[in-house]
C-alpha cells in the first residue's frame, strides 16, 4: 500500500465521522475517496469494504469486543472504539489480512493518535479476539430478540417491532437477506425499445444479464465495471431500479393520455416508469422538494429521452391550488424509514429511532392530505414506501380511507400470479426482503370515490 497516507487512519476518520458526527456512511466514504483520488483501486476497495462491513456488523462486533474487554464499548473513547471495531472486522471477516498485521497496525495507530497508555489495552483485546473468538457464547436461538439482534446486527427495538409485525421466521429471513449481496436490477424501457436488442448489446459488452422476477422487463446485471459507461445505459434504454419499485409503476398502470402528478419524484424512477407506460402520451408532472432533487430527475429524464415529463420544485406538504382535482393519477412515493433497502444502505438501521419514525408518519400523512385533493373524482392515488414498518404503510392507508373519500381497490390485474394474495385483492402489497425476491416495499392503490 502507498506510503503517502495511512489507509487505516482514513478508515478511522470515516468511522468517526459516521458514528460521532452522524454523517451518512456513503457520504463519508465518498468524500474521503474523492479527497484521496490518487489511491490505488485496491486501497479504495479496502477502505470501502472495511467501513461498510464494520458498520453493517457493528452490533455483533460490539458484542464480541464486550466479551473480551473490561471497559464496555459505549464507555470507550470514540477513537479507540472505532479503531477496535474496524480491526475486529478485519480479523473476523477478511481472511486475506493477517491477524498480526491487524493488531500491529491498530497499536501503531493508537500510539500515533496519542493514546500511548491504551496501546496495551488495544493489543490485548485484539489478540484475545484473534485467539479465542470461537469460545464466545453467542445468544442462543431461544433468546429470540437478542439472538436476532446480535446475529444480524439489528437494533433491539427494530427486532421487537419486526417480530411483532411479521413473526420470528419472517424476521430472520428479512435480516438474513439484508446481509446478502444482490446484483443490480434494471428496467428495460418498453416504449420504442427492442428488448432483445438491448439484452444483446449488454451481452456484447461482457455483461451477464439474467431475468429478474415479477416484472416482465426487469433484469439483473452483473460482471461490468462501470454501469454508466454501458451503451444501453448511455442510450437511455435501461434504468436502475429495484423490482419492488417497478411494481409501483405496474400497480399505477396509467391510461394513455393521463395527467399524472408524482409528488416525491427524485431521482425519477417511478416518473420514468409511468411515463414509459403512457407511450409518449399524456404528461407526468414530476416534483420534488428542492432544485438539487429536481436536477436529479432532469438528468435521468434527459438520458432516458422521455418527452412526456415536466419537472418542477414543489414541497408536497404545501397545498397547491392549481392541482386541485386535476390528476388522473397521483403518485405519493413518500419519504420513509427506508428499511426495505437496509441491505443496500448499511447505516439506515442505526439512524432510525422510534421518534424519527413518528415524525415520518406525520410527514407522510401531511403529504397524503395534499395528494387527496389533487386526484379527480374517479381517479387513482398510488401510495408507496420502501419500508416494512406497518405504521408507515398499512396504518397510514387505513387512516387515509377513514379520513378521505377513497377506497382500496384490487391490484391483482397488475401483478403476476406469484404475488397475488388476500391483501393484493384488497388493494395493497407488503414486500419483505428474503420473503419476496426483492427489496422491502409497500404499495396501495386507492380510488377516489367522490
Ligand atoms: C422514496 S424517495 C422517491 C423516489 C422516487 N419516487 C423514485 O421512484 O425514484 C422520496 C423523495 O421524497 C422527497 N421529499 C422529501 N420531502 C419532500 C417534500 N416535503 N416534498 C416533496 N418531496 C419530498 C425526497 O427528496 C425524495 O426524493
Amino acid at each position: 500500500m502507498t506510503g503517502r497516507v495511512n489507509i487505516r487512519e482514513l478508515i478511522l476518520g470515516i468511522l468517526l465521522e459516521i458514528n460521532k458526527e452522524g454523517q451518512y456512511s456513503h457520504i463519508a466514504i465518498r468524500s474521503t475517496l474523492e479527497k484521496y483520488q490518487y489511491l490505488e483501486k485496491t486501497e479504495r476497495a479496502f477502505i470501502t469494504r472495511v467501513c461498510e462491513g464494520t458498520q453493517e456488523n457493528q452490533i455483533r462486533i460490539d458484542y464480541i469486543i464486550n466479551y473480551f474487554s473490561k471497559v464496555k464499548v459505549e464507555k470507550m473513547k470514540p477513537l479507540i472504539r472505532e479503531l477496535l471495531r474496524s480491526s475486529v472486522y478485519q480479523l473476523l471477516y477478511m481472511d486475506n489480512v493477517p491477524d498480526s498485521a491487524v493488531c500491529n497496525e491498530a497499536v501503531k495507530l493508537a500510539r500515533k493518535k496519542g493514546f500511548y497508555n491504551l496501546t496495551g489495552f488495544v493489543n490485548g483485546v485484539l489478540r484475545g479476539i484473534a485467539r479465542d473468538y470461537k469460545k464466545i457464547p453467542f445468544p442462543a436461538k431461544e433468546h429470540k430478540v437478542e439472538y436476532l439482534s446480535v446475529t444480524y446486527s439489528m437494533p433491539v427495538w427494530l427486532v421487537v417491532q419486526f417480530i411483532d409485525q411479521f413473526g420470528f421466521e419472517n424476521t430472520e429471513k428479512m435480516l438474513q437477506a439484508s446481509m446478502e449481496q444482490r446484483p443490480v436490477t434494471v428496467r428495460i424501457k418498453e416504449y420504442l425499445t427492442d428488448r432483445e436488442q438491448v439484452i444483446q448489446s449488454l451481452k456484447m459488452e461482457g455483461v451477464k444479464v439474467e431475468k429478474a422476477p415479477y416484472v416482465e422487463n426487469a433484469y439483473y446485471l452483473s460482471g461490468y465495471d462501470y454501469l454508466p459507461a454501458l451503451t444501453a445505459f448511455r442510450m437511455g434504454n435501461i434504468q436502475v431500479q429495484d423490482v419492488s419499485s417497478m411494481l409501483a409503476g405496474e400497480a399505477a398502470s396509467p391510461q394513455k393520455g393521463s395527467y399524472v402528478i408524482d409528488l416525491c419524484a427524485a431521482p425519477g424512477g417511478k416518473t420514468i416508469c409511468v411515463a414509459d407506460k403512457m407511450q409518449g402520451t399524456g404528461l407526468v408532472d414530476s416534483r420534488d422538494v428542492s432544485e438539487k432533487k429536481a436536477d436529479l430527475i432532469r438528468e435521468n429524464v434527459e438520458r432516458m429521452g422521455m418527452a412526456n415529463i415536466s419537472v418542477s420544485v414543489h414541497d408536497a406538504t404545501v397545498f397547491d391550488h392549481e392541482s386541485v382535482e386535476k390528476a388522473d393519477l397521483v403518485l405519493a412515493d413518500v419519504p420513509c424509514s427506508g428499511l426495505g433497502a437496509m441491505g443496500k444502505k448499511t447505516d439506515i438501521k442505526y439512524k432510525i429511532t422510534p421518534g424519527k419514525q413518528e415524525e415520518l408518519v406525520e410527514l407522510q400523512r401531511k403529504i397524503l392530505e395534499q395528494a387527496a385533493c389533487y386526484v379527480k373524482p374517479g381517479g387513482v392515488l398510488l401510495y408507496s414506501t420502501c419500508t416494512v414498518c406497518r405504521e408507515e404503510n398499512l396504518e397510514n392507508v387505513l387512516w387515509f380511507t377513514r379520513e378521505y373519500p377513497y377506497k382500496l381497490e384490487s391490484i391483482d390485474d397488475f401483478l403476476c400470479e406469484e404475488l397475488r394474495s388476500e391483501t393484493t385483492k384488497q388493494g395493497y402489497l407488503q414486500l419483505l426482503p428474503g420473503v419476496h425476491k426483492c427489496d422491502g416495499f409497500f404499495l396501495a392503490r386507492l380510488r377516489r370515490i367522490e
